[in-house]
């Protein structure tokens, strides 16, 4: 049996991906853009629906993000409300460890989960920038070194309250005539560095117990935390060969932490246009591209690695000859670091620019604007499937550049050929997002009270 594909529908938005101002792109905040996705990824029997998280909007030189301008409007009460209209889909929220408290996620999430009947997972994610804390009480007050001491203690805490309650308590059933006491179990302490919590937890245990925790942090630490917490990686390696290594480099961490290679799935984040002709499909992506990076937003781009003020730069001139300056702060604010050697990028950048004859834009197209799966629907589920049959992915959460139309395509013309080819289901035989992406019930972690 060859392996089972995992699919995800990631809403757009949060990213640079996102096509707002072409005629078919619908609102970012309207309930019915939300649907729209919801139930088409359902219709296409993907395991889950996929919401990024943005807490504030990205500034450059003091001035907001254009892609950010769609709003954001909260995950939440997103997800609650797409429970009430879908029935099998999977709903994930990317959720940050950093500002929020584990009492109250925890209530969020197994609410979610018991509202859904098993379908809510947590994307947990830590960016510390002080410019997204300023939003929050505390802003800033977390060292970059303690997010992922932070992240496990809150994932830990949070598995210890959704399990707080005995498997069979019943509260206030007149039936059984039975009600919880203080003396009853479900007492709940955590005592650690990031937190000191106790008492009793408002929610009986939900569905799966533990929703899907996802991460999708990419350094040593969040590679390191994934392999200990989470359920599956949204990770940014699409590429064959990045994928093979990511894949090789996670699966190989679980070991020391007594799991199994399928305990944890990985899914990069990718992008696919389709045509009826591959050159069309080509056509296709270059046009997508060129919306995608307009000659302001690859300017912006560029300030991003260069840290400079580049806006007398000629988008289709060369780049700049300066290095990028890596003394200041950062020009660009509320979103974490893309390049962790940003002088050696802007030389690989140089030198690939003048091998190819490119100005900026272009030179930015080519190294950001890289669709993933261009081609028929015949050729994407061909190099789909080879993907994840080649160990570079155990399915993917697609990135659809358009609200809310962009997966219609997917479903109708590359769901049926995944199937054919027996690596995608033709039904969900499950109910609960665990068992869509096959992870088995949860594995309690703890006694009911623990101490970090
Ligand atoms: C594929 C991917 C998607 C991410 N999505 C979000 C997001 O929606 N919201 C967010 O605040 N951070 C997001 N992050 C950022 C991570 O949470 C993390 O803060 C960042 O990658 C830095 O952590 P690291 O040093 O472990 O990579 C994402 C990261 C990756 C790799």
């Amino acid at each position: 049996m060859p392996k089972q594909i995992i699919l995800a529908a990631h809403f757009p938005g949060v990213n640079n991906t996102t096509v707002w101002s072409d005629p078919d792109s619908g609102s970012q905040i309207d309930f019915a853009s939300f649907v729209h996705l919801a139930r088409t990824a359902e219709r296409g029997l993907f395991d889950f629906f996929f919401l990024a998280e943005g807490l504030r909007l990205r500034e450059q030189r003091g001035r907001i993000h254009d892609l950010d301008v769609v709003g954001r409007p909260d995950t939440l009460t997103v997800l609650a409300a797409l429970a009430a209209v879908t029935t099998h889909l999977g709903l994930a929220g990317t959720l940050n460890a950093t500002f929020r408290e584990p009492y109250e996620l925890a209530r969020q999430l197994a609410t979610l989960d018991h509202l859904s009947g098993g379908r809510a997972a947590w994307n947990v994610v830590t960016t510390s920038d002080a410019f997204t804390g300023e939003n929050f009480r505390r802003g800033g007050f977390l060292d970059r070194s303690l997010r992922y001491e932070r992240a496990a203690e809150f994932v830990s805490a949070t598995r210890q309250l959704w399990e707080s309650w005995p498997a069979d308590a019943v509260v206030g059933d007149r039936a059984s005539g039975r009600y919880l006491s203080a003396a009853d179990p479900g007492t709940f302490g955590h005592h650690g560095d990031q937190f000191d919590i106790a008492g009793h937890f408002t929610v009986p245990r939900s569905p799966q117990l533990h929703p899907v925790i996802l991460q999708a942090g990419d350094s040593p630490d969040g590679r390191e935390f994934a392999a200990a917490s989470a359920d599956a990686i949204f990770s940014r390696h699409g590429t064959l060969e990045a994928g093979q290594e990511f894949y090789r480099d996670v699966k190989s961490r679980l070991d020391r932490h007594g799991r199994q290679p399928d305990d944890l799935k990985i899914i990069p984040g990718v992008t696919v246009v389709l045509g009826d002709t591959d050159a069309e499909a080509q056509e296709k992506a270059h046009h997508i591209r060129r919306q995608q990076f307009s000659p302001q937003t690859a300017l912006l781009l560029l300030e991003q690695l260069w840290n400079r003020d580049l806006s007398g730069h000629d988008p289709d001139g060369p780049l700049p000859t300066i290095d990028p300056d890596v003394s200041g702060e950062a020009i660009s604010r509320g979103r974490a670091g893309m390049h962790a050697d940003p002088v050696a990028t802007a030389r690989q950048w140089r030198t690939l620019a003048e091998e190819k004859g490119l100005g900026i834009r272009d030179l930015i197209i080519e190294v950001a604007g890289r669709q993933s799966f261009v081609g028929t629907p015949q050729q994407v589920a061909e190099r789909m499937n080879h993907f994840v049959q080649s160990d570079a992915a155990d399915g993917f959460i697609l990135v659809p550049h358009l609200t809310p139309g962009g997966l219609d395509e997917f479903v109708d013309q590359v769901v049926p050929l995944l199937q054919e080819k027996r690596v995608f289901r033709t039904r969900y035989t499950g109910t609960t997002l665990r068992e869509h992406l096959g992870l088995g019930a949860a594995r309690p972690v703890s006694p009911t009270v623990a101490s970090a």
